[in-house]
């Protein structure tokens, strides 16, 4: 579904990784890690233009920096998910007055990712974590089957970070994160790409990783 073949990634001149070989196939929860600064962010940009250049439906996106509307509520935000699934009348009347049937579908979403009652709060007023479940909730909203996420539970503590990511598993069968948190990376992918000074250091099934391996890759 995705290939990338000796491709080179990089902003104007400065090359952050050289000869990529990358692909990703149905089904596939793919975990990107690596230090802070490694490349996880632009290789994770590379494959979703290059996914939502390529695949006739549309790939759910959920981006480091959320990409939220803070002085917008909770509901508008994770509306927006699916704003092309209307026509601009219906869009433009659920901004000002919510519609019952959209109230309940992300009503229901929001209860999925633990922000149940907070439909209706300004995006601004939530923490952190708050933030990224809102961004996920789009995210389910949109839909689709293939979600590429971008460290997208990295301020919500370990065990609801968790539970969260195997919500996202069972809504969405093809995934790309990256994470920081290794021991939730070998619980939810299929696959492990470690990523060290401008190449890809290892691209293999999570059961294989040696901790050997995983130590590599975060020493300087
Ligand atoms: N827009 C940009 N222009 C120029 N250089 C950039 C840009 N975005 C990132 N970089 C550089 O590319 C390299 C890889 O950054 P990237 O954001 O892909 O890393 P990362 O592994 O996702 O880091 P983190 O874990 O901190 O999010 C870094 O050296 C960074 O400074």
């Amino acid at each position: 579904m995705l290939h990338l073949d000796g491709e080179t990634l990089a902003y104007g001149k400065t090359v952050v990784l050289s000869q990529v070989d990358f692909h990703l196939r149905p089904g596939e929860r793919v975990v990107l890690l690596g230090r802070s600064g490694s490349g996880k962010t632009t290789l994770l940009s590379a494959a979703y233009a290059r996914l939502a250049d390529q695949m006739s439906e549309q790939i759910a996106l959920v981006p480091q920096e959320t990409g939220l509307v803070p002085q917008l509520s909770v509901f508008h935000n994770v509306y927006m998910g699916r704003l092309d699934a209307h026509g601009a009348g219906y869009n433009l009347l659920n901004l000002i007055w919510p519609q019952k049937a959209q109230r309940r579908q992300i009503d229901e979403i929001l209860q999925q990712v633990g922000l149940e009652g907070l439909s209706r709060q300004p995006v601004a007023a939530l923490s952190g974590g708050q933030k990224q479940r809102v961004a996920l909730a789009r995210a389910i909203h949109r839909g689709g089957s293939i979600l590429v996420a971008d460290e997208p539970v990295s301020a919500v503590d370990e065990r609801h970070a968790a539970q969260l990511i195997d919500t996202l598993a069972t809504r969405f069968g093809t995934m790309l994160l990256s994470l920081h948190d290794v021991a939730l990376a070998r619980r939810v992918a299929t696959r492990i790409v470690g990523i060290k000074a401008g190449r890809l250091m290892i691209d293999k099934p999570a059961a294989e990783l040696s901790g050997e391996e995983l130590d590599a890759l975060y020493r300087p």
